[in-house]
């Protein structure tokens, strides 16, 4: 008797876990709706706290609804003693997404309510680290500066407040509007690698702060959400735009991944990057200058070469990497918005796992060493 080869497809590319309604990619239309809404066109008119209500609760808000929201999350905003000391303490040395991990630890170590599963939990829960996460990144920026962190401020909005925790100015709405856009943008994208991560998490009937610690570690990887700073990297590395189609060929030569291009999804270009890059032309021609006309210029060489060579386009992180460090921040802090903004995504989809749940377990075709004696142990 023959027994049949089981189909593996690595990586699960091309396997459809379950069912979603929280978002989609659109193929006909190379489009994003979230919750039938295309993206772009929540970016474009909607703000980000309006879009964190439709992914929760499946409809934008109405106004009393917004006003609940806003004023819920501004009261959430700061953290106690003991956890802002706690992450104080950590290594100056060790990457923002660490401190981030540690913070969603700690933040479920704290609440005793950690492993109350009901949609009302999960909804504080939520709100809490939408709230939270924030002011943990821009403490940390200020920390890896030498600086001391500044309070939230309860009568700014959410991207308002963030630039205010960073810098202690907001910049004119319309860098914080181009900034909006990119939260808008990076909130939610179905069955990516690190949503999956919260998804078997909580598949386990395992608890929301443990499911987002998860996911942060996943986001994390240079395949995933770190290379929105890995874009910046290798800018750098490339240092002169006319430099970019020859360190193209010696990086495709050297196997090298090019950071910012190419998605398991999308064939043909990512739907939010023309968005993402209008808003990126936006900032660098309010910045007016040399450096910022530079990086522009070697941006789009590099993307032209890339298309070129390899028929590859660019995802979201290539124009969000370059847009955050036009707004000033720093390299490292750029992961850690997409953390801010994802945690949305995240939390939506934790609830719907919750909802009609199925332990996600895969089977493995097995490839090691056929059943053999255990030896005698040694003398
Ligand atoms: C918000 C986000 O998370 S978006 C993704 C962010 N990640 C990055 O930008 C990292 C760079 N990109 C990549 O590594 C990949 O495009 C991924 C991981 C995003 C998707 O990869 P997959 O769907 O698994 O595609 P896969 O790895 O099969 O690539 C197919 C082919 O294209 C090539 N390819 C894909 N992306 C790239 C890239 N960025 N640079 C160089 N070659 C690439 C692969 O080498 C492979 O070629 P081969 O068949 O000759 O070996
Ligand atoms: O969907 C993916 O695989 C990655 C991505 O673009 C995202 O998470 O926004």
């Amino acid at each position: 008797m023959t027994t049949a080869t089981p189909e593996i497809r690595r990586g699960l590319a091309g396997v459809v876990a379950d069912t979603t309604a929280i978002s989609t990619v659109v193929q006909d239309t190379n489009s994003l709706t979230y919750r039938g809404y295309p993206v772009h066109e929540l970016a474009a008119h909607r703000t980000f706290e309006e879009v964190a209500h439709l992914l929760w609760h499946g409809e934008l808000p109405d106004a009393t609804q917004l006003r609940d929201l806003q004023a819920r999350e501004r009261a959430l905003r700061p953290l106690d003693r003991t956890t802002a000391e706690l992450l104080a303490g950590l290594p100056r040395t060790c990457h923002p997404m660490d401190v981030l991990r540690t913070a969603v630890s700690l933040f479920g170590a704290e609440d005793p309510t950690e492993d109350d599963g009901s949609p009302a939990a999960h909804r504080a829960k939520s709100l809490t680290l939408l709230a939270k996460l924030p002011t943990v990144v821009a403490a940390e920026q200020r920390r890896r500066r030498g600086l001391a962190p500044i309070p939230p401020h309860p009568d700014l909005g959410y991207a308002e407040n963030f630039f205010h925790m960073c810098f202690g100015t907001v910049p004119d709405a319309d860098l914080v509007r181009c900034f909006e856009i990119s939260l808008v943008l990076y909130a939610e994208h179905s069955f990516n690698a690190s949503t999956f991560t919260a998804r078997v998490v909580t598949s386990t009937r395992s608890d929301l702060y443990s499911a987002v610690t998860a996911a942060i570690g996943a986001l994390k990887g240079p395949l995933h959400g770190g290379a929105n700073e890995a874009v910046m990297h290798m800018l750098d590395e490339i240092g002169d735009p006319g430099r970019a189609a020859e360190w193209l060929d010696a990086a495709l030569a050297a196997k090298r991944r090019i950071m910012g291009f190419g998605h398991r999804v999308y064939r043909h270009g990512d739907s939010r990057v023309p968005f993402m890059q209008a808003a990126l032309d936006r900032l660098v021609a309010r910045a007016a200058d040399p450096e910022a006309s530079r990086l522009a210029t070697l941006h789009a060489a590099l993307r032209q070469a890339v298309l070129t060579r390899k028929g590859i386009h660019p995802n979201l992180d290539y124009p969000a990497g370059l847009a955050y460090h036009l707004m000033g921040f720093d390299t490292p802090t750029f992961t850690p918005i997409f953390v801010m903004s994802r945690i949305t995504g995240w939390t939506a989809h934790i609830t719907e796992q919750l909802a009609h749940n199925a332990l996600i377990r895969p089977l493995a075709s097995y490839a090691g060493p056929g059943q053999r004696a255990v030896p005698a142990t040694a003398g």
